[in-house]
């Protein structure tokens, strides 16, 4: 028997299982907890037959925080008008669902007691939950029940790029009336390659999954589903095990990149444009020049447009990059929801370490008179990532060898100028949050102070080990005051005066969409609870009530709104308003 015969009967009886995100998972049984969840909310998991999963979850959502909103409402509004505004809440049309919540609270119905003010802002957090859940389990549907999952699964399309660490190519899964293997070239639209699959290069670990698995675990953070091959049924429990305790779940988030699985297999022959662009990354079963493992793993993800960096860098007919960057309105919500993924990622107890303009990729869109829409953009690659099952995101940092993350250029003074010692850890609980700082020097003035100069004096602005805060350069006048303070707040050298991620995140949520009286530098007095839970309650509405998001705004603006409901607390929102007022 050939070798590649022996490989291929290895793995046809091989077994798949994935981790505790797809707990006893069989080839092709997608289980994942989250999504069960989901499924107790449509009923049972059956579903309504005829309407779409996504609308039943909207329905859902919808249905649970008018019950929970109507019962907490006192009688002196006509029940009449209740009634209406269940049927309009889970029907449509939002108009008098925006009358009854004007009149209730017009005539002080809504209950004003803090405890119970909490408790609505948890009712909302959980109808909101319900609604991304939905959306994730319709984005998840990848494989079909009794599928042997594996790369062969798919057809690989055009080469996209790489990076040091891995290739990534345009794929889309195979029909059964493909040609088989991957010979399609030229640039393809993503409807027909709708996912990307980055190729990890693997020199060292050898050709066995699990141990794949295991050392790359930090890349699939993201995956929804993890699988791997095992070779008898008795190491099952033991690998299961080892699996569960590395992982970590990071639950789906408008702004994380939507990866569908990760799985370790070999590498196959006809990547296009491999020999050319990965030639040593290769096997040497395929380039005899190659140094790369026969086996490694590969990251399926939805394939995005294109990534920061290169969107705001135009093409100048000299060949030449200039920058261009977008309107001030764009740049501010691009900023949020960059805040956002931060913010979630960090509430899981995972710090990515090496955020970069190059690490946010974005997705373009169209509105329906053809105008681009605000790209929705997500946090990817996190392959130095630290996780942290306590949350406090604190590293042991005993030995100089402890590897601190991304490149040095772009890490925050506490993690740079961190020394060894036998009690000393790195602080990383604030330090993306100052990445994004930096960050948003490049989307309001196209340059991160910290990055070296490309093609200059390869120098950057500042250094981060030593820079002086009366050093970061002034960002231009049209920025807003508040974006302004916040930038230079995340720069601040100490995380003891830095706003975490989620404070600065709130603080431009309230700046995009509060009333204006209460984001104005004045000394006017913040609102009451009840306002800010009249002024929450009607953006709930207004995102539970916006089929899949069809509103007048874009669909990163809706979904960055209920980003910012999932995760409501009354006392952070009075935190970032008095941020206004400083
Ligand atoms: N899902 C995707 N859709 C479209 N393009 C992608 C996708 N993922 C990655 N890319 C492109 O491929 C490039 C390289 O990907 P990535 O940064 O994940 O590789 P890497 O080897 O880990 O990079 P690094 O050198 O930063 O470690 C990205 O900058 C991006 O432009």
């Amino acid at each position: 028997m050939s070798v590649r015969r022996a490989l291929i009967k290895l793995w046809s009886t091989a077994k798949f299982f994935a981790r505790p995100r797809a707990q006893g998972y069989h080839a092709g049984t997608v289980a994942l907890p989250k999504h069960q969840i989901v499924a107790k909310a449509f009923g049972g998991g059956e579903g309504r037959p005829g309407v779409s999963r996504v609308q039943q979850g909207f329905d859902t959502a919808r249905r649970i925080f008018a019950s929970s909103l109507l019962s907490r409402v006192t009688t002196n509004v006509s029940s009449e008008l209740r009634n209406r505004t269940t049927r309009q809440l889970l029907f449509g049309n939002s108009t008098p669902f925006f009358a009854f919540v004007g009149l209730s609270l017009a005539t002080g119905s809504i209950i004003t007691k803090e405890d119970e003010l909490e408790g609505l802002c948890m009712e909302i957090r959980s109808s909101i939950e319900r609604l991304h859940m939905a959306t994730a389990e319709a984005e998840s549907d990848l494989f079909t029940p009794n599928e042997t999952v594996g790369i062969h699964n798919f057809t690989f399309g055009p080469y996209i790029g790489k990076g040091a660490n891995a290739a990534i190519y345009c794929a889309k899964k195979k029909e059964n009336n493909d040609v088989p293997g991957p010979d399609i070239q030229g640039h393809m639209p993503r409807g027909i390659f709708p996912f990307a699959i980055k190729m990890m290069f693997n020199y060292g670990v050898q050709s066995n999954a699990f141990l794949i698995m295991n050392k790359m675990a930090n890349e699939t953070l993201p995956a929804r589903m993890i699988c791997t091959q095992i070779e008898n049924e008795e190491e099952q429990p033991a690998i299961e095990s080892i699996i569960n305790e590395a992982s970590i779940s990071l639950p789906p988030h408008p702004n994380i990149v939507s990866m569908h699985s990760a799985l370790a297999d070999y590498v196959p022959e006809g990547l296009p444009e491999a020999l050319s662009e990965i030639p040593e990354a290769l096997p040497v079963r395929l380039n005899s020049g190659g140094f790369g493992r026969n086996m490694t793993m590969f990251l399926v993800m939805k394939r995005y447009d294109t990534n920061l960096k290169a969107y705001l860098t135009e093409r100048a007919a000299d060949g030449s990059n200039n920058i261009k960057l977008p309107e001030m309105r764009e740049s501010v919500l691009l900023f949020t929801q960059l805040l956002e993924g931060i913010a979630h990622i960090n509430r899981h107890g995972v710090a990515h370490r090496d955020l970069k303009s190059d690490n946010l990729l974005l997705d373009l869109s169209m509105d329906a008179d053809g105008r681009p829409e605000v790209p929705r953009l997500v946090l990817t690659d996190f392959g130095c990532s630290f996780h942290d099952s306590g949350g406090s995101l604190l590293l042991p940092f005993r030995t100089r060898h402890t590897d601190r993350g991304g490149n040095p250029a772009l890490m925050a003074p506490e993690v740079i100028n961190a020394t060894p010692g036998q009690f000393a850890v790195i602080d990383y609980s604030k330090s993306d949050a100052w990445a994004a700082g930096a960050i948003a020097y490049e989307l309001f003035t196209g340059r991160n102070p910290f990055s070296p100069e490309p093609g200059g004096s390869g120098r950057a602005l500042l250094n981060s080990r030593t820079y002086l805060e009366k050093d970061l350069p002034p960002l231009p006048s049209d920025v807003p005051d508040v974006v302004t303070r916040l930038v230079y707040a995340l720069l601040a050298r100490s995380p003891n005066k830095r706003p975490s991620a989620e404070l600065a995140a709130d603080v431009l949520q309230l700046h995009l969409w509060a009333p204006s009286a209460w984001t104005k530098r004045v000394d006017s007095p913040l609102p009451s609870s009840s306002e800010v839970l009249q002024w929450l309650l009607t953006m709930t509405t207004k995102v539970l009530t916006t089929d899949s998001y069809g509103g007048r705004r874009s669909q990163a603006e809706y979904q960055l709104i209920s980003s910012f409901l999932r995760r409501i607390k009354l006392e952070r929102i009075r935190a970032a308003l008095s941020f206004f007022q400083k």
